[in-house]
């Protein structure tokens, strides 16, 4: 082969991906018009600002937390920013959980599995009960919910989009409980997803990688430890749902605070591991 062929070749795949890539479809607001929502962990958080965003955009949304007072005025609040509707559900999630969607109509378009369990940002106390408990949580309720909502998301060719973390990427000190519920979401979902593409079930799954965000829980709990400062709630809730409308793989938030992290940690985890706690903790 020519030395020009040799360049060229590779030069063409790469404006080819470029290409691909670039050709991808935008996010418009107006596709989660009208869309049946479940949003779980909706009382505080990422999850109510994602129950705002959808309603903003006119979806009919349902939020789930144990605490009744505060997704009242969170449904409230939907229905003042032009939800199609909102409701809620109130209670902890577990194994046992089902999918409250019949609520909405009858049928559903995405499911957002975002609620998390209280656990502890320091060295592993060897509690084991601790993880099981989070483990029913954090996961256990995810799949039960994903179980129980599938024949209504395949009835309408929805999404499930699932909220992780760097650290369900990467093991990070401090948050070896959290860290282990976080792994198993995407062992499952990442294994489901590559199931429905052989089987042709027209469902999506985004998995969302996030990094430290500002919400009230993670700065009380990490802050004082850490040394970055958290990104803005409102803009990852915002990046979680475009994620979702347009079926992607995966969400990184913030992008460069997590993808290229997760490009090194492959080829060089000695490396990120001595270096990176050097650089997150105070
Ligand atoms: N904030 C951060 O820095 C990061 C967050 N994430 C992920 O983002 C998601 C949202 O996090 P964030 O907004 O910070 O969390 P919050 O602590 O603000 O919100 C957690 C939500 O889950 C609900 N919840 C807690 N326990 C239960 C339970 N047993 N059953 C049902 N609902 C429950 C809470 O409501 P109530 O107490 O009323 O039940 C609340 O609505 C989580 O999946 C988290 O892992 C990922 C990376 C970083
Ligand atoms: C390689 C680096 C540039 C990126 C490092 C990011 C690390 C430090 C980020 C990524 C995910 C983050 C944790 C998280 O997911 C959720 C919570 C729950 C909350 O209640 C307490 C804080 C905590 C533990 C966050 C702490 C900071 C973590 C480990």
């Amino acid at each position: 082969m020519g030395r020009l062929q040799k360049i060229l070749i590779p030069f063409l795949g790469l404006v080819l991906a470029f290409c691909f890539y670039s050709a991808r479809e935008n996010f418009k607001p107006e596709m989660l018009k009208g869309k049946r929502v479940i949003v779980t962990g909706a009382s505080t958080g990422i999850g109510e600002q994602m129950a705002y965003h959808l309603a903003r955009m006119g979806a009919h949304v349902l939020v789930t937390a144990r605490t009744e007072a505060k997704l009242q005025k969170v449904v409230e609040r939907c229905r003042e920013l032009g939800a199609g509707s909102a409701q809620l559900v109130s209670g902890t999630l577990s194994h046992h959980t089902l999918t409250p969607a019949p609520l909405l109509s009858g049928g559903l378009d995405m499911l957002i599995l975002n609620h998390v369990g209280k656990s502890y940002f320091s060295y592993f106390d060897g509690d084991v009960r601790h993880i099981q408990k989070l483990l029913d949580i954090n996961f256990l309720s995810y799949v039960a919910m994903t179980v129980s909502a599938l024949p209504m998301l395949k009835q309408s060719g929805g999404s499930i989009v699932v909220v992780s973390s760097m650290a369900g990427k990467v093991g990070f000190p401090f948050t070896v409980p959290y860290s282990a519920t976080k792994f198993a979401l995407d062992g499952f979902f990442s294994s489901l997803r590559q199931e429905f593409s052989i089987q042709n079930v027209n469902v999506s799954i985004t998995l969302c990688i996030l990094s430290f965000i500002d919400t009230e829980s993670a700065v009380r709990a990490a802050a004082d430890v850490l040394q970055m400062s958290p990104a803005p709630k409102e803009e990852c809730a915002l990046e979680i749902i475009k994620g979702g409308a347009l079926r992607q793989r995966e969400v990184y938030y913030k992008y460069t605070l997590t993808k290229i992290p997760l490009l090194l940690r492959d080829w060089a985890a000695e490396l990120l591991g001595k270096n990176s706690n050097k650089l997150i903790i105070k």
